[in-house]
C-alpha cells in the first residue's frame, strides 16, 4: 500500500509539518497567486487541515512575512505519493519525510484531475467535510461526471473549468468574511441583472476563520475576454469604438444595478479633502517602494490637492472595484463582467465597503491605455479614441458624464496608476514601465 500524507498523525507529526512548512517558505512566493510585499517569509504555518481523500489534503496556510504587520493566509490543496505520476510534475513541491522514514512527493493537487473531480462532487453534494461548508444555491443543480481542465490564464487565483460548462475558482489568498466575488452577483441575480455570471455553488470554511474558499459559475463558452479582443485590435490598428462604447454603457448599467441592490451614500462635506490625503499617503508608500515613481510625486501630488478643494462627487456605492479589459468578457455581442473581488491586496473591509464609482471608470482607462502602451503595440490615438468613446458609453447609462469630472478622473487615473506600479513591480517587473510613463504623463512630467 502507498503511504501517504493522511496516515494518521503524519500530517500533525512535527517532523512533517516542519518539512512541510519549509517546503511551502520557498514554493509559494514563486507561486503566479502570491501576494506578498516582497519580504522574505517569516514563518509558515498550517493554520487549518481537512483531509479531502486519503492522499489529499485541504490547509489554510499562515504566512508571516519579515516586517509586515498582519499575516496572509492562503488556501492550498496538496496531494502526497511516493512516486506521483509524470503528469504531476509540474506541480511538484518537493518531498518530506512521511510515515516509517518513507520519503513523499508533495504536489499542488489543484492540479490532479482527480481532485478536480472530486472538489466538483463534494460541492454538487453540499454538506460539511471538516471545517468546510459546501452550499448550492436554491433551485440550481450542480452537473456530475464533467470533464476538468485548469485555466492557464494570467490570474489572481486558480480556475477549473468542467466540461465548458462550469467555472470553479479556488480563492488563493482567502481572508475573513464572505468574498465579494460571491456576494456581489449572488445580490445581482437577485434583481435579475443578467450581464454577470451568477453563482450556482460555492464552499467555505469555518477554522481558522470563517471565510469563502471557492465559488461555481455557468461558464460562458465560446467568450473572449476583452484584453485579448482589444489587444488584437490595437495590434491590427482596427476601430474599438463601438465595442469601447457598448463597455461604457455596461459599466454604467452595472452601477446603476449595484445602486440599487447594496446602499449608496453621499459623500460627506469632507470627503475629498480625505480622499487626496490618502491618494497621497498611497503615493508616498507606492514611491519609497519604487524609486523609479520617485520624480513624478511632486506632480502627482498636485494632481491628488486638486480635488482637495471639492470638485463635486458621484455617490458612493458598491463598484467591481478591479475593473479593467480582462474583468470582461464578450459573447454573442455583449460584454458580462466577472470577478468582483476587488484589488486582491486591499483589506476585505475596505473591498467590501462603498467607493466612487468613477475609480471603476478609470479602471477601464487604464486598460486602454494598457492595451495600446508602445510596448505592446505603439497606438496613443487608439486608446484615446477608446477611452473618450467608453467615456461617452458610460454617460448614456450612467448616473453622470466623466467627461464633466476631469479633475476626479485625473486624480484617481493617478491613483489606479500608483496601485499598478507595485502590482507590475510585486508580479511583472517588465511591465512596470506602463504604469511607470501613466505615472508622469497624468504628473506632467512629459
Ligand atoms: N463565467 C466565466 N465564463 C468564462 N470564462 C470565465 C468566467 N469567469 C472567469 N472566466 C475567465 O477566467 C479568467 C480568470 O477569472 P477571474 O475571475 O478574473 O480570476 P482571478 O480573480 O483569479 O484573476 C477571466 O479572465 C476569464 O477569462
Ligand atoms: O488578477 P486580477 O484580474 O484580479 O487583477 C490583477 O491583475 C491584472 C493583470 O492580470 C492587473 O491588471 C493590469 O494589467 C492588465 C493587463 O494584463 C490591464 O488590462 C489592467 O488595466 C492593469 O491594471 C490588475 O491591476 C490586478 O489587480
Amino acid at each position: 500500500m502507498t503511504p501517504t500524507l493522511t496516515e494518521p498523525g503524519a500530517l500533525s507529526s512535527p517532523v512533517l509539518n516542519s518539512s512541510l512548512t519549509d517546503l511551502l517558505r520557498r514554493w509559494l512566493p514563486r507561486q503566479r497567486w502570491y501576494s506578498g510585499s516582497g519580504h522574505p517569509i517569516t514563518e509558515v504555518a498550517v493554520a487549518a487541515a481537512t483531509q479531502l481523500a486519503a492522499d489529499c489534503f485541504h490547509l489554510v496556510v499562515r504566512v508571516q512575512e519579515d516586517t509586515v504587520r498582519d499575516a496572509a493566509h492562503y488556501q492550498l490543496i496538496l496531494g502526497a505519493a511516493v512516486s506521483p505520476p509524470p503528469r504531476l510534475r509540474h506541480c511538484l513541491l518537493g518531498s518530506v519525510g512521511g510515515p516509517a522514514g518513507r520519503e513523499l512527493m508533495v504536489y499542488d493537487a489543484v492540479h490532479d484531475h482527480r481532485t478536480a473531480v472530486l472538489l466538483l462532487d463534494r460541492i454538487r453534494r453540499g454538506g460539511r467535510t471538516g471545517a468546510l461548508r459546501f452550499e448550492s444555491m436554491p433551485r440550481t443543480s450542480v452537473p456530475a461526471d464533467l470533464t476538468p481542465r485548469v485555466l492557464d490564464t494570467e490570474q489572481s487565483n486558480t480556475s477549473i473549468v468542467y466540461g465548458d460548462r462550469l467555472i470553479l475558482k479556488l480563492f488563493r489568498r482567502v481572508q475573513r468574511g464572505v468574498n465579494p466575488d460571491l456576494e456581489v452577483p449572488t445580490a445581482l441575480a437577485k434583481l435579475g441583472y443578467p450581464w454577470a455570471p451568477a453563482p450556482t455553488a460555492w464552499f467555505c470554511t469555518v477554522d481558522p476563520f470563517w471565510c469563502t474558499l471557492g465559488i461555481v459559475q455557468p461558464f460562458l463558452a465560446g467568450a473572449t475576454d476583452g484584453w485579448i479582443l482589444a489587444r488584437r485590435s490595437a495590434a491590427e490598428r482596427e476601430d474599438f469604438v463601438t465595442q469601447a462604447r457598448d463597455l461604457g454603457r455596461t459599466t454604467g448599467e452595472l452601477h446603476a444595478a449595484l445602486a440599487r441592490a447594496f446602499p449608496t451614500r453621499t459623500p460627506s462635506a469632507h470627503h475629498e479633502t480625505r480622499l487626496a490625503e490618502e491618494m497621497m499617503g498611497r503615493l508616498e508608500k507606492a514611491a519609497s517602494a519604487v524609486p523609479a515613481l520617485r520624480p513624478h510625486v511632486p506632480g502627482l501630488h498636485a494632481v491628488f490637492a486638486s480635488i482637495a478643494t471639492g470638485v463635486g462627487h458621484p455617490p458612493l456605492q458598491r463598484i467591481h472595484g478591479d475593473l479593467h479589459l480582462g474583468q470582461v468578457l464578450r459573447a454573442s455581442g455583449r460584454w458580462y463582467v466577472v470577478d468582483f473581488e476587488g484589488e486582491p491586496a486591499k483589506p476585505m473591509a475596505e473591498r467590501c465597503a462603498e467607493h466612487s464609482p468613477v475609480r471603476d471608470v478609470v479602471g477601464m482607462l487604464r486598460s486602454f491605455d494598457y492595451a495600446a502602451h508602445k510596448r505592446l503595440s505603439p497606438r496613443r490615438q487608439w486608446a484615446d479614441e477608446c477611452r473618450a468613446a467608453f467615456c461617452a458609453g458610460y454617460g448614456e447609462s450612467g448616473d453622470f458624464e466623466p467627461a464633466d469630472l476631469p479633475k476626479l478622473l485625473r486624480a484617481y487615473e493617478a491613483d489606479r496608476a500608483v496601485y499598478e506600479v507595485l502590482y507590475e513591480a510585486a508580479h511583472r517587473p517588465d511591465w512596470i514601465v506602463i504604469p511607470l510613463h501613466a505615472a508622469a504623463r497624468l504628473a506632467g512630467s512629459r
